[in-house]
């Protein structure tokens, strides 16, 4: 298979054409879930890693999202550049990433946002603004002059894809659409109509 047939590869340039050209935010994707019934769920996340051996991001394990992918371990995402007219679809089952893994993402965001993941019980009701606020003050307390560790469950997922589509806006809604579909040794590519 060629270079340039590679999703991937292909991937890593729509990525890079989105960095030059979106105004914020071009790792903003919609990531899909669903519960054990198949009810489904949508929130945007952020790509933090996208290669050869999948879409990654990071979140609290005890999330509404946690919660679904860990009764059913499969997932959806979509990313629009609207700047480029640009969409990308992705499917298939979701894994935890390494504690390694998750560790160094971890230490690279800002110890602001670090404390943050141990204020946010992220997905459970909260009573005011005022209660977070307050646990928020209380653990920069405790952390003071220390490192932040990662909570015990915080961590990331990695998406790895079954199925990825490449959509091209077009004029009178002629879009073009590209699907990749996962086989044993590489990639199969087909068109779908729009
Ligand atoms: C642009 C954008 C990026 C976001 N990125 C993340 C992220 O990477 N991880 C995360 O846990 N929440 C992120 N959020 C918040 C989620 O959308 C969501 O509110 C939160 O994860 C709880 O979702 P859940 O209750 O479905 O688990 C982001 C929100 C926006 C608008
Ligand atoms: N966690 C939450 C709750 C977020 O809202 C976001 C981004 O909005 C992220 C994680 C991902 O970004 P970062 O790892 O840079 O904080």
């Amino acid at each position: 298979m060629a270079a340039s047939d590679d999703p991937f590869d292909l991937f890593d340039r729509w990525f890079a054409d989105a960095r030059a050209s979106e105004i914020n935010d071009p790792e903003a994707m919609a990531f899909a879930t669903a519960d054990a019934r198949g009810r489904p769920s949508v929130r945007m996340v952020l790509l933090r890693n996208a290669g050869p051996e999948g879409f990654g991001f990071f979140t609290n394990l005890d999330s509404r999202k946690g919660g679904e992918l860990a009764e059913n371990p499969w997932g959806a995402l979509a990313l629009h550049w609207k700047s480029l007219r640009r969409q990308v679809r992705a499917e298939g089952p979701v894994r935890q990433v390494a504690d390694t893994e998750a560790d160094a993402y971890f230490k690279s965001r800002s110890r602001a946002s670090r404390i943050g993941s141990w204020a946010s019980d992220q997905s459970r009701p909260l009573d005011s603004r005022e209660t977070f606020e307050r646990r928020y003050a209380s653990l920069q307390e405790k952390f003071e002059g220390e490192d932040v560790p990662r909570p015990p469950r915080w961590s990331g997922f990695l998406l790895v894809p079954e199925k990825i589509e490449f959509w091209t806006d077009r004029p009178h809604r002629l879009h073009e659409r590209r699907l990749f579909t996962r086989t044993v040794d590489g990639w199969d590519e087909g068109l779908l109509y729009p």
